[in-house]
């Protein structure tokens, strides 16, 4: 039976919620509980959560059980990641962790539409499925994943399209960040208007 997910965003496919330190990005160091919602189908076949592609697998549950647990962390932001958590109504769950003085994160690929309130807006944009155009202007910051070479021309014309304070991150692919990450380094040091954000959670062997 597939998931009768009710558009109000009073129930979630949630694959994970777990208290840890934001790795990557603007936030990188800040603890923060990440809430992981289930589905996506922009296909980005290096993706490192495979396992939420599939909505079906991950239980509904309701946003009021989340923000309950959120509030027992002593860390004031949550990321609400996934999948891809614009699939979802978002706007009642964020303003949930609001009145809760509770900041709202997002790590998203902008494939659909926004909804939410939000205290940062990370956008990845993909090849694969493109950003919505009406949300690259709300992004707070652009972080492009590095893959090949020519990920570079690619990052600087989404760069175009961002805001003049919006925050530009180039990050290496993880299974090719040896070879990669070089050529970030290099590409930095003559663009400085990027910066490189690593996944450190994963040199930290932290979720
Ligand atoms: C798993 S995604 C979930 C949120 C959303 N679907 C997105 O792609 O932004 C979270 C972040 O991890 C990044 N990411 C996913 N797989 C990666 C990999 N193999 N190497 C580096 N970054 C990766 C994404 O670009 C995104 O910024
Ligand atoms: N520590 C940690 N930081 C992260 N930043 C973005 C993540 C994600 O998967 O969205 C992530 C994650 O999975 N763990
Ligand atoms: S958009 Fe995000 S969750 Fe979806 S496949 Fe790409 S990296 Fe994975
Ligand atoms: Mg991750």
């Amino acid at each position: 039976m597939a998931h009768q997910i009710p558009s109000d965003g009073t129930l979630l496919p949630l694959m994970e919620e777990f208290y840890t330190i934001q790795g990557e990005g603007f936030n990188t160091g800040k603890a923060a509980y990440f809430i992981r919602l289930g589905g996506c189908d922009v296909g980005c076949h290096w993706c490192d959560v495979k396992e939420s592609w599939d909505a079906e697998l991950h239980p509904l549950t309701s946003a009021d059980d989340i923000v309950a647990k959120a509030e027992t962390f002593p860390g004031k932001a949550v990321v609400i990641t996934g999948g891809e958590p614009l699939i979802y109504n978002l706007d009642y769950l964020t303003a949930k962790l609001q009145q809760k003085k509770i900041l709202t994160f997002i790590e998203t690929s902008g494939a659909y539409p926004l909804s939410g309130s939000w205290d940062w807006i990370c956008l990845s944009p993909k090849k694969f499925k493109a950003p919505r155009p009406d949300i690259t202007p709300y992004a707070n910051e652009l972080k492009v994943i590095i893959f090949n070479k020519s990920d570079f021309k690619w990052a600087e014309q989404y760069a175009q399209t961002v805001s003049d304070n919006c925050k530009l991150y180039l990050q290496p692919e993880w299974s090719k960040s040896k070879e990669i990450t070089p050529l970030i380094i290099d590409y930095v040091m003559a663009n400085p208007k990027w910066e490189i954000s690593l996944q450190t959670h994963k040199y930290l062997n932290i979720p």
